[in-house]
């Protein structure tokens, strides 16, 4: 039986939804009726995994079933989780997350399936990760491991929202058929994350940036922050940067295969955002000491601009000519990261 009237369940979800993500959210909030729930259901069951995977207080032989069962927990009303630690940030949706599977059940067979098989591949994913990191501790050896644990946490999302922009009918069927122009378009947002926050993370006792990359500068993750090292650690991230710059192209195709106004906005706020963010890590020892983050106004100046192709081509000309102006002739990434600017000059 409804415990909650069900427009104020819905509402608790958009407040749940204004908790996880302040910006984003409005960008949510923003699409056409026949997304908006969905959207705001996935991006809920989403942040509901990733407080599971994310809580490092849960013991493995509790968390691992939990991530592996997350797509059959979605469809249990009245399920809540109330043992993550004291301080996870959205402890408090995974308490109250009967409300979240109440509203998934009232989405349209087609978004359910969708949400459900991202969530099963994603937690199943999830899981052989920490399985994997809690045995060997080096998290993410090879550029192999880092592209597949990317597509784990943020290609799989891009999969989904491409199945439900399709399954919408707002968007052509097509959009969900280029698998990698999907998955790039979350890699490009997680992995610029994961270089931005190098510092958050290696405090969390966590680390994302691949052996084979840093390795070549350093014996230990930490040394990067050494002063002794700043040479070293500038070449090192450039090495990061490089490789995100390659799913450039395939980002700029995907959101040129938009037609929906909102939907456009919804994928091209958050990639603005990143390559914004990639000018701004790049070639900046900063990232070893604190987390940077663009200044509010220029936030607000990337999103107001972001609503048609053309601004957002401009925006990347623009930080990539950041990036090009910062790229140091006696870095040995130097002529890699020419090139790789060369070919998505002539992608635009
Ligand atoms: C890990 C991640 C990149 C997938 C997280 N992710 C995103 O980063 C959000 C943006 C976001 O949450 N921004 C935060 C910033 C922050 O928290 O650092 C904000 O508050 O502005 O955008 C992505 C997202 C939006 C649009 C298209 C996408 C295509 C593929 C993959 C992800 C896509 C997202 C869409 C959904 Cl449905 C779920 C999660 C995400």
């Amino acid at each position: 039986q409804k415990t909650m009237a069900n427009d104020e369940q819905k509402k608790k979800c958009y407040q749940f939804l204004d908790m996880t993500s302040r910006s984003f959210a409005a960008v949510i909030q923003e699409l056409d009726d026949e997304l908006r729930d969905a959207i705001c259901i996935f991006y809920l069951v989403l942040r509901g995994l990733d407080t599971v995977e994310d809580d490092m207080t849960i013991s493995l032989e509790k968390k691992l079933p939990l991530l592996r069962s997350f797509d059959k927990i979605i469809y249990q009303r009245g399920w809540n989780f109330n043992e993550n630690g004291p301080n996870e940030k959205d402890r408090e949706l995974l308490v109250q997350f009967d409300v979240v599977i109440e509203e998934f059940l009232r989405l349209k067979p087609g978004y359910q399936r969708v949400i459900s098989d991202i969530t099963e591949k994603m937690g199943k994913g999830m899981a052989d990760y920490a399985a994997g990191e809690h045995r060997e501790n080096t998290s993410v050896a090879t550029i192999k491991d880092f592209d597949l644990y990317c597509h784990y946490v943020a290609g799989l999302v891009g999969y989904g929202l491409s199945d439900i922009f399709a399954e919408s009918g707002l968007e052509d069927k097509s959009i969900a058929k280029d698998k990698v122009k999907a998955n790039n378009m979350g890699l490009f947002l997680q992995k610029t994350n994961i270089i931005r926050d190098y510092r958050e993370d290696l405090d969390d006792g966590r680390q994302f940036w691949p052996r084979e990359i840093w390795a070549n500068y350093v014996t230990e993750f930490k040394d990067l922050t050494l002063p002794s090292n700043s040479e070293k650690a500038r070449h090192c991230s450039s090495a990061m940067v490089l490789n995100v710059l390659h799913v450039v192209p395939d980002v700029l195709s995907y959101l040129s295969n938009l037609h929906n106004q909102s939907v456009f906005n919804f994928c091209a706020i958050p990639q603005v955002m990143a390559i914004a963010t990639l000018a701004l890590v790049f070639n900046n020892l900063d990232i070893y000491h604190k987390n940077i983050k663009i200044r509010k106004g220029e936030a607000v100046r990337l999103i107001s601009a972001s609503t048609n192709m053309d601004n957002v081509v401009e925006i990347f000309r623009e930080y990539l000519k950041v990036i090009s102006q910062k790229n140091d002739p006696l870095d040995p990434n130097f002529l890699e990261i020419s090139m790789a600017l060369g070919k998505i000059e002539q992608w635009i």
